[in-house]
């Protein structure tokens, strides 16, 4: 954009996935002028971005993780877990581990049901499909006898012309089929299309790997919605530029301040964001103040909406005056609401004549034939992330006698004294989740390879991963500051595994993930358990691991929910409004009311397609 211009009809605070689908959206229009502050840099050919094989590689590098923290966490013998964000240009779509996914249909619905009018799956769906293209599974594409291609109706659930470029991967570990008809074993069918509003069973994911434009590399925000809009005239991106508080009116003016303020206490008027203030990271950014004619829209993510929320006076007036933060608005919703999966890795070694991802590490012949071909053609198995996902019923895992009680603890939990009103209504809805077929509860997740437990793998050794993430947990957590320092990271509090359904789901599912390896037919290719060790048997044993071994599953929502105002929403779900404001936004994974059995970016991107359509009065939102 011109030198020097600070002054935008919009101005997005965080060029992450959600921010640079609105920012493109909204510079569509010639006439209208957009700026980005984005924190973290723009990598352009960066294997660890770009690499999909690489995935993880970059986390805790503070060139691409903002490397939060969470708090220590009381159900976890105070353990403090590392809580990574994308810190670039395209945010955590930078940094993900590429799945790309969908729930089902009750849940989106459930949104809405909660509150958030407009929000569902019929209303969504358009959305998925104009953010993605992506074409049909082909024969080699497909598990072999457990996956049959779903032949009719893939145009009404794919997209086959939107910026992202997911596809199936092109090579699959054989020890992917016996694992799929494993599962079946258990009970869980596989789903060929779980597009299509039903996400339940084992199935082929979609990976964010683009294999026709950019061959083999990451498919993400900012190679995909910045790649269209970067050479638009009205559209500026700040990159190393930290946001620090947005201003009312006219910032400065006491007089201004004070009418706005006393309007918002009446309820009279809602408060003008007009600017927001901003720091230079390094001498690629900028510092001082960006100005917005018209509105200020938040896509800083689920820890850095709520905590610029904080830190511009918008939140919970003690918070605030315990850091030292004049309160502008009372929303003591916002940071409030915080969910995220929380996630269990063990590994598992297997016959080291399967073909796995240890090749890689085990052959450094075949490691350097990979590497070029990547190099090369962009193809071979650095080109690809083979995940079989399952996302199961409960019904389908544990006793009906333990459903029970899980349905009895969930009754317990809602009639609760500390059990908030959203919260009541949120475990109501989720103690229908507990026995409904078509939504996942527990998620496993089977890479076939080694290494990404704390136990080293053995060289020459093979390995399959299964992760086993809980879906729908009924902890809720928070994310504030504690300071009016900007610069402070916020504290993040998961409160991970805070309630006895949590700590049996996650007891039973660490369980079922070793059942599973000694299921036929993947029992007769495991050579035994490598972490944890078989020396963990007992329910007290596995209790002990699922708190020494908790991790995220790096999706956080909630802490900036889509909800009215009276049942802890932090934004006018019609509007995207920051309750209380004429022109504040927010739109990202800190919007979600409540969490979906997916990997949430595809989701996130269809969010931001619908938020861009509703600033730019295409539709409302209902
Ligand atoms: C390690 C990891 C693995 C994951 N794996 C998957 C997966 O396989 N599949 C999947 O579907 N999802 C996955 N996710 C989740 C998914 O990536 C996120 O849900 C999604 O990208 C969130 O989008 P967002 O727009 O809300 O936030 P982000 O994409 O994180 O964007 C926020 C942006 O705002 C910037 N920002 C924040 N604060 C400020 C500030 N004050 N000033 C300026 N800029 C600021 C950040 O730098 C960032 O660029 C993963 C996430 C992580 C971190």
């Amino acid at each position: 954009g011109p030198a020097g211009r600070r002054t935008f009809d919009y101005v997005v605070v965080g060029g992450g996935t959600a921010g640079l689908v609105v920012a493109t959206r909204l510079s569509e229009d010639p006439d209208t002028t957009v700026a980005v502050i984005e924190a973290g840099p723009h990598h352009v050919d960066e294997p660890l971005v770009d690499t999909p094989e690489f995935f993880s590689k970059a986390l805790g590098n503070p060139a691409f993780d903002w490397r939060f923290v969470t708090t220590p966490q009381a159900n976890l013998n105070n353990a403090i877990l590392p809580q990574p964000r994308g810190k670039m240009l395209g945010g955590s779509s930078g940094l993900n581990f590429i799945v790309w996914d969908r729930a089902s249909q009750r849940e989106y619905d459930a949104w809405e049901q909660l509150g958030a009018t407009g929000w569902n799956w019929n209303s969504l769906l358009p959305y998925f499909k104009k953010t993605e293209t992506v074409a049909p599974q082909l024969q080699a594409d497909i598990f072999p006898q457990a996956m049959q291609p779903p032949q009719v109706n893939f145009d009404d659930f794919h997209g086959r012309s939107g910026p992202v470029q997911p596809s199936y991967n092109v090579i699959y570990s054989n020890v992917s089929v016996p694992y799929v008809e494993t599962i079946n074993n258990i009970g869980v069918g596989t789903n060929s299309d779980p597009y299509t509003g039903n996400a339940t069973g084992v199935y082929n994911t979609e990976v964010a790997i683009d294999r026709v434009k950019n061959l083999g590399k990451r498919s993400y925000a900012a190679s995909t919605y910045f790649n269209m809009s970067s050479d638009r005239p009205n559209l500026t991106v700040f990159l190393s530029s930290q946001a620090t508080k947005i201003n009312f009116d006219l910032g400065d003016s006491v007089v201004s301040l004070l009418s706005s303020l006393l309007s918002s206490l009446l309820g009279l008027g809602q408060m003008r964001a007009s600017s927001v203030d901003v720091v230079a990271l390094n001498s690629t950014g900028i510092t001082g103040r960006v100005f917005a004619r018209k509105e200020v829209i938040l896509s800083g993510g689920a820890f850095g909406t709520p905590q610029l929320l904080e830190l511009s006076g918008i939140g919970n007036p003690e918070i605030l005056r315990e850091a030292g933060i004049p309160t502008l608005i009372d929303l003591p919703a916002v940071g409030e609401n915080f969910q995220d999966h929380p996630s269990f890795t063990q590994d598992f070694e297997v016959q080291n004549t399967l073909f796995t991802y240890d090749l890689l590490r085990n052959n450094a012949t075949f490691n350097a034939s990979q590497t070029a071909e990547y190099s090369e053609s962009g193809t071979g198995l650095l080109a690809n992330v083979q995940f079989v996902l399952t996302f199961s019923p409960l019904k389908a895992l544990i006793s009906s006698e333990l459903l029970a009680t899980v349905q009895d603890q969930a009754t317990a939990l809602i009639n609760a004294p500390g059990t908030s009103p959203l919260a009541r209504r949120q475990h109501r809805i989720t103690r229908d989740f507990l026995t409904a077929d078509d939504v996942g509860n527990i998620e496993f997740i089977m890479f076939p390879g080694g290494g990404r437990t704390r136990v080293a793998p053995t060289p020459g050794s093979a390995y399959i991963t299964v992760y086993t993430c809980l879906m729908h947990p009924f902890s809720r957590g928070s994310v504030h500051v504690n300071t009016s320092d900007p610069m402070a990271s916020p504290l993040i509090d998961p409160s991970y595994l805070d309630n006895d359904i949590d700590r049996q789901l996650a007891l039973q599912g660490v369980k079922l993930a070793r059942t599973i390896t000694q299921t036929e037919p993947l029992n007769a290719l495991v050579v035994g358990d490598h972490s944890p060790g078989a020396n963990v048997t007992t329910d007290a044993d596995w209790t002990e691991f699922t708190k020494d071994f908790l991790t995220t599953t790096y999706h956080p929502i909630g802490t900036a929910a889509m909800l009215p105002r009276e049942l802890g929403g932090v934004v006018d779900p019609l509007t995207l409004k920051v309750h209380g404001t004429a022109n504040l936004r927010v739109v990202d994974a800190s919007l979600m009311p409540m969490l979906i059995a997916t990997h949430p970016q595809s989701t996130v991107y269809a969010i931001a397609e619908r938020a861009a359509d509703i600033i730019r009065g295409r539709i409302l939102g209902s």
